[in-house]
């Protein structure tokens, strides 16, 4: 008990960060894990480590021995086995837009324009039965899917979306990439969601929408070529029959918590700077 009671007294501000800082990491690879085969790996790596704990304060030293010999043996195996996976982490870390360019230089009343001529875009596919598909970059970069397509960093303009869903016509395969309020590319090819809950009714242009929404944060919107129903992939889940105001709302909420993200630390430093100068 006293043990614990000195542990407990001990603990200052650097060992607060420090352990903020582990379990931010914990978190972090836990979500990226989530629901692949690596996670039944670290189950089972975490139930190796308990066994080889319990085993040595057990003093059963041969199976401590066995256990201890089978961790350094399979951290091996496991970088081998494992090698894709860690590649793929090693790179989302870098793609990550923590590192890029931030949401923050873009301005209100641009972010009310991009959502307009968005809502208006789609609105026209849809009534003229134009198959689109348009995937909103968030904070996973798409870079990968990006350099599958065309790459057009144009103005988002109404226009600009229509012609480029316009059958028959260079780009109208695939999907459009928006970063920010720029269309980055055109023609991307996005990985097909393997979901079994999924209608059958719906093809492969569904599948990617929900694709790009379940392997990153993004958000597509897609249009239909057989019913003109727009529909919206988000975090792993396809909305089907979203009208225009709904839609207006949701991205209207996009940009809203992407910027505010990214804005959070500044602008409570800032609007707690005007408030101090304005009481003093
Ligand atoms: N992996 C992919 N990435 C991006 N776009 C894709 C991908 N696969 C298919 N598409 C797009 O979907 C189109 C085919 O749509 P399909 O008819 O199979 O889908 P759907 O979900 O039934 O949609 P719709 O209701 O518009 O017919 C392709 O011409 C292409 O533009």
């Amino acid at each position: 008990m006293e043990y614990f009671k000195g542990l407990f007294l001990n603990i200052g501000l650097r060992d607060l960060i420090d352990m903020t800082i582990v379990a931010f990491a914990f978190y972090k690879i836990y979500t990226l894990v989530k629901e692949t085969r690596a996670e039944q790996l670290i189950k089972g790596i975490i139930v190796l480590l308990v066994a080889t704990k319990m085993s040595e304060w057990l003093r059963l030293f041969t199976t401590h021995w066995i256990l201890q010999k089978t961790m350094t043996v399979g951290v091996i195996a496991l970088l081998i086995v494992f090698q894709p996976e860690l590649r793929r982490a090693l790179e989302y870390i870098g793609r990550s837009r923590f590192f890029t360019k931030s949401f923050i230089e873009i301005k209100e009343e641009d972010i009310t324009n991009v959502i307009e001529e968005i809502v208006e875009a789609s609105a026209s596919l849809s009534r003229q039965k134009i198959g689109g598909l348009i995937v909103f970059e968030r904070e996973t970069g798409l870079g990968e899917v990006v350099e599958t397509g065309s790459v057009i960093n144009g103005t988002v303009s109404s226009g600009l979306l229509i012609n480029i869903f316009i059958p028959n016509t260079p780009l109208h395969d695939g999907a459009v990439i928006i970063r920010d309020d720029r269309i980055r590319a055109a023609g991307c090819v996005l990985p097909l969601s393997e979901s079994m809950n999924i209608n059958k009714e719906l093809g492969t242009r569904h599948r990617a929408a929900l694709g790009i929404s379940e392997k990153s944060d993004a958000l597509a919107i897609v249009v239909s070529e057989e019913t003109g129903a727009i529909s919206i992939a988000d975090r792993g889940k396809l909305s089907r029959y979203v009208d225009i105001k709904t839609l207006r709302q949701i991205l209207q909420n996009m940009y809203s918590s992407n910027t505010k993200k990214k804005q959070g630390l500044l602008l409570r430093w800032r609007n707690k700077n005007e408030k101090d100068r304005s009481d003093g």
